[in-house]
């Protein structure tokens, strides 16, 4: 049974898991962490660096350990790398130790959202929108398998939608004890 104290965020770059997640935590006076920020801290270089001299090997090596190591505290909320879903271990231990929301967002409003953004090895490429696709075609269904709660970000400012997620959350999965997979496809009201 997940610690529901512990909410992880899961979903694409651009999601807004860390804006979103930050807000979040604060709303509901939660820790916040990241573990792409864990990971900076603990090796002193950002994450393009770690993916020029270890690759994306090595950067999911320690993004477990980070995932591992954040996802044992309670009362966290843990924004989690776009990536996390991909290895089944880490799957596993995010639907059993929190309660996982997967935040979706549009091709487009994603595209919009990272294009500034050049701390995303993944998205230096001549065409970002290609790649997002794949990797958007490839991780859904991963993401779904992982979630117990499926929001769709795109009708609301980050702010707005962290006090709609922390609502949702005080009334239905704290006062509930049965994490049931709420399928929130329907908008927040
Ligand atoms: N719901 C939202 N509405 C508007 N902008 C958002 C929203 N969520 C995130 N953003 C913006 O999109 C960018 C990427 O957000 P970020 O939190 O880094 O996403 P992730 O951690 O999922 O990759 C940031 O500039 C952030 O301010
Ligand atoms: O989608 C991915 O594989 C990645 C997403 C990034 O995190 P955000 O989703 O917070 O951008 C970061 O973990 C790394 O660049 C890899
Ligand atoms: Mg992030």
């Amino acid at each position: 049974m997940p610690d529901k104290s512990s909410i992880f965020l899961i979903g694409p770059m651009g999601a807004g898991k860390t804006t979103v997640g930050r807000r979040l935590a604060r709303i509901l006076n939660l820790e916040f962490v990241d573990s792409d920020a864990e990971i900076n801290k603990k090796t002193g270089v950002d994450t393009a660096t770690i993916f020029e001299i270890e690759g994306e090997d090595g950067f999911r090596k320690r993004e477990t350990r980070a995932l591992e190591e954040l996802s044992s505290r309670g009362g966290i909320v843990l924004a989690t790398g776009g990536g996390a879903v991909l290895k089944p271990e880490n799957r596993e231990l995010l639907k059993s130790r929190g309660f996982v929301v997967y935040l979706t967002v549009p091709l487009e409003l994603q595209l919009r959202r990272t294009r500034r953004d050049r701390k995303r090895p993944l998205l230096q490429t001549p065409n970002p929108r290609k790649r997002l696709q794949q990797l958007n075609r490839e991780r859904d269904p991963l993401y779904r398998e992982t979630a117990h709660w499926i929001v769709d970000t795109q009708r609301n400012d980050s702010q707005r939608l962290a006090r709609e997620l922390a609502t949702h959350i005080r009334n239905n999965v704290w006062q509930d004890d049965s994490t049931s997979r709420i399928d929130a496809h329907r908008p927040i009201q």
